[in-house]
């Protein structure tokens, strides 16, 4: 069987071949050449956040690799922005290297970034780097009330797109202080005055299941800030089982604290919770993927593809 045989489901169409290369995890791996393993067992167990268990066998088989040929893209964007400054005759910090992180809802994008953060900064030739998610993006609740989008929320609508693109804008334009508000998972809602301020970091990576979309008539995109993409890609059903597990996990450590939106559902039973996880996901998250994510995943310099457990199974990336 091939690696293309093996994946991806009948509910999914192929990526376009042509335009990448196909990886599985053993030709992955091989690819790490000499990078060190630069992360303990002890401090991938700091990097749990939730029931993830990202395993070490995927930092060395998966993500050593990706921090290696990241770090030869920063090195040679570097090289060209000092190309661009010869050219101008005059010289200037480097733009910060920006990675789009794209992927469903409850795929494991926040846990890919952390991960991914963690290992980059590693590298002495960029150790700040600074991981911004989206949902600052979305507008508070009481404007989501006010246009009837409480249940529109991941859709494009619900975010203040223009706002996102000023951020990013502002970061690659090298300005000493750019700020991106703040959301919190536990209020469901943007905490207001709370800002996240970045000061020249060496990479952003910036996560966000709206990462790679495109707004009809708008002059610029969130990818052309980019320099880097990666698409978080798993079958449908076992994202639904991740969502339900996860729903179920925060019913535990976050529902009983009288601040979570979600108070009310503390002490719903086990097949009730399951139930009302289901009709969040199949109502929501489900027509947004299908609708308005994964159709951006052609777009992602690499796709990461999981299969059972969250393991990768394989690896896409575009041939330039
Ligand atoms: N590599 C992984 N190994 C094990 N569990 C994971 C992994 N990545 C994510 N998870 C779990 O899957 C769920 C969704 O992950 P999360 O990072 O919160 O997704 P997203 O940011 O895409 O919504 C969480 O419960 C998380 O702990
Ligand atoms: C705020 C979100 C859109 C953000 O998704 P993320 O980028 O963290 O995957 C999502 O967590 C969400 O709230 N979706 C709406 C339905 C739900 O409560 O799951």
């Amino acid at each position: 069987m091939t690696a293309m045989d093996a994946v991806p489901p009948p509910e999914d169409p192929p990526l376009a071949e042509p335009a990448y290369r196909v990886f599985d995890r053993a030709a992955w791996a091989a690819l790490r050449a000499s990078t060190p393993l630069s992360l303990t067992r002890a401090d991938i167990g700091a990097l749990r956040g939730l029931n993830e268990t990202v395993s070490l066998a995927d930092v060395q088989e998966i993500y050593l690799p990706l921090s290696r040929l990241l770090n030869l893209q920063v090195r040679a964007a570097r090289r060209l922005a000092m190309a661009q400054d010869a050219f101008l005759g005059h010289q200037a910090a480097p733009p910060p290297y920006i990675i789009g992180i794209a992927g469903s809802v409850a795929v494991g994008k926040s846990t890919l970034a952390r991960v991914l953060r963690a290992i980059l900064a590693r590298w002495p030739d960029h150790p700040r780097v600074e991981l911004v998610t989206t949902d600052g993006f979305l507008h508070p609740t009481k404007v989501l009330e006010e246009r009837g989008l409480m249940r529109r929320k991941g859709f494009p609508e619900s975010y203040d797109l223009k706002r996102m693109l000023g951020f990013l804008n502002a970061l690659k334009a090298g300005e000493a202080e750019v700020a991106a508000p703040v959301y919190s998972h536990l209020k469901y809602d943007i905490i207001p005055g709370q800002m996240q301020v970045l000061r020249r970091p060496d990479i952003v990576i910036f996560e966000g299941l709206n990462v790679l979309q495109h707004a009809a008539g708008a002059p610029v995109v969130a990818s052309d800030f980019f320099d880097f993409s990666v698409y978080l890609d798993a079958a449908i059903s076992e994202i639904e089982a991740w969502y339900i597990e996860r729903f179920l996990l925060l019913q535990k450590i976050a529902f009983p604290n009288p601040d979570s939106y979600f108070h009310h559902y503390r002490d719903l039973p086990l097949e009730e919770a399951k139930a009302v996880a289901r009709g969040i996901w199949t109502s929501i998250n489900l027509p947004n993927l299908q609708q308005n994510i994964q159709p951006t995943r052609h777009r992602a310099r690499l796709v990461l593809r999981k299969g059972r457990d969250h393991a990768i199974e394989q690896v896409w990336l575009r041939r330039m």
